[in-house]
């Protein structure tokens, strides 16, 4: 039996768990603050009675905000939630727990990095959440920032959109029990997937007006190569194989439903309906449920809401300044925005937010064994999926446990139960931390070498740059 390592720490020095916690949270922490500003700013200019509460009550939590960051800064122990707090903020007891469990007690200086980080979401949930405003208990503190990254990704999601439009005809059309078809319907979803794993406008390998004959072509292969070439480890193919085995056996009727456990908002939530979309519109799947987060958290992850927003920004002329109704970029973006509206009116496309993902509980504890704080629960849901997607680098975490394996450590071993207990997964993680699994032998000393040519002594911050990517696959049925 391996043994199990302990998870990074915010102490371990020169890594990027230590450079996030002393240098990347108190920005995080100062950008709210500036938010805050702008919103007390905002509600001041409105006036009226219930915005003069909430104004004085919004400077308040701008004080306390300011106050909290200065405790991460001066790194001091990291405190319990008090009773009043749990009670009107819904904190899950698993922080206390943990906690009153950890010795020593653990300080910002010291701590488990992934503790630490889901704590401190939670910690500024609680100031919004504890003030009687109706404006500061479902305020998202993140909007402005998730919005106004959205809107600088026009030029990407219009191509997508464009993209859609073009191809989404031959696409519904093509017969997924046919060998000729397959080959055309495999290259399409290791497209949309590498479109939803890197989740940005910047990687899309496809030309706009690319037909399904460019696709097919030496082109359309060598787009797709030179995009792939970042990706270290890829099971795609695997992922394949579990989709086209369940759709073809369901080809007279049956379902295949695919699980996307959701990263962040904007244009990664865009990227990830539009693999919904094409297994959707394919018949490859007959049902995407889409598991999103139940408060602000990692500054940008999706929450119910966001999905909403998405919709409405798809349609706005303002937002997405695409011209008149009858311009092609805005029949396109309607177009999409419709598609997807009517699969979530009819129930194929669901969203459903469960309290367990904003907890600290790693993804080992997606297992009947839990039965606090919602695992159990989370575990028989992700079982009714013939595919579960997990999205980006905190999942990947929580997946790994943020622990400190070996690098060539084999998925299954680093992921624990889910390896075995009945959940089929794939994780599509841009790198973004420490953790990393899974790689064949060498290849982490020659990315190291090489990221540190440009960064000294910082060479396996490769795996924290964004730069790479994985694809990992686990059949656990
Ligand atoms: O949005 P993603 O891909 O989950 O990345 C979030 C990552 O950013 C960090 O906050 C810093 O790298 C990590 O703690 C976290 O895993
Ligand atoms: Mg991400
Ligand atoms: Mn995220």
């Amino acid at each position: 039996m391996t043994q199990i390592p302990g998870r990074f720490l915010t102490s371990d020095i020169g890594t990027f768990g230590e450079f996030t916690a002393s240098t990347r949270w108190p920005i995080i922490l100062q950008n709210a603050v500036d938010d805050l500003h702008a919103e007390v700013e905002r509600l001041g200019k409105a006036g009226g009675a219930a915005g003069a509460a909430a104004v004085a009550q919004g400077n308040l939590i701008k004080e306390q905000i300011v106050q909290f960051r200065q405790e991460v800064i001066d790194k001091v122990p990291l405190r319990n939630f008090t009773p009043e707090e749990c009670a009107i903020a819904s904190v899950p007891g698993s922080f206390n727990e943990y906690l009153d469990n950890a010795s020593p007690r653990p300080t910002w200086a010291e701590a488990e990095w992934l503790f630490a980080e889901v704590y401190l979401y939670r910690r500024l949930n609680v100031l919004f959440r504890s003030q009687p405003a109706a404006h500061w208990q479902t305020f998202d503190i993140f909007n402005a920032l998730k919005q106004s990254t959205f809107k600088a990704s026009y030029f990407g999601v219009t191509e997508l959109a464009l993209r859609y439009k073009n191809l989404v005809a031959d696409v519904a059309r093509l017969d997924k029990t046919s060998g000729a078809d397959q080959q055309l319907l495999q290259i399409l979803f290791k497209e949309f997937v590498e479109i939803s794993l890197w989740g940005n406008a910047t990687d899309l390998s496809l030309l706009t007006n690319a037909t399904l004959e460019d696709i097919k072509s030496i082109q359309g292969a060598k787009a797709r190569e030179e995009s792939e070439s970042k990706i270290v480890v890829n099971d795609t193919a695997r992922a394949w194989e579990t989709i086209i085995a369940s759709a073809t056996a369901t080809a007279t009727g049956g379902s295949t439903r695919v699980d996307f456990v959701l990263d962040n908002s904007g244009f990664e939530l865009y990227a990830d309906l539009m693999l919904a979309a094409f297994l959707l519109q394919t018949k490859l799947a007959t049902k995407c449920v889409f598991h999103a987060k139940d408060m602000p958290y990692m500054v940008s992850d999706v929450m119910l809401k966001d999905f909403d927003t998405l919709l409405q920004d798809l349609r706005d002329r303002e937002f997405f300044p695409s011209g008149a109704a009858s311009t092609p970029e805005s029949q396109a973006l309607d177009l999409f925005a419709d598609d997807i509206a009517q699969f979530n009116k009819s129930g194929a496309l669901t969203f459903q937010a469960d309290s367990f993902w904003t907890t600290d509980l790693d993804y080992w504890n997606i297992d009947a064994a839990e039965t606090k704080y919602h695992g159990a629960q989370v575990h028989a849901e992700l079982q009714k999926a013939d595919l579960v997607i997990f999205k980006g680098d905190l999942n990947y975490r929580k997946l790994t446990g943020d622990r400190k394996w070996a690098r060539t450590t084999p998925w299954t071993t680093a992921i624990g139960p889910l390896a075995h207990n009945g959940v089929t997964t794939l994780s599509l993680r841009t790198c973004k931390a420490d953790v990393q699994v899974a790689l064949p032998q060498g290849l982490d000393e020659e990315l190291c070498a090489l990221w540190e040519k440009d960064h000294p002594g910082q060479g396996s911050w490769w795996c924290s740059s964004g730069k790479w990517a994985v694809i990992c696959f686990a059949d656990s049925k």
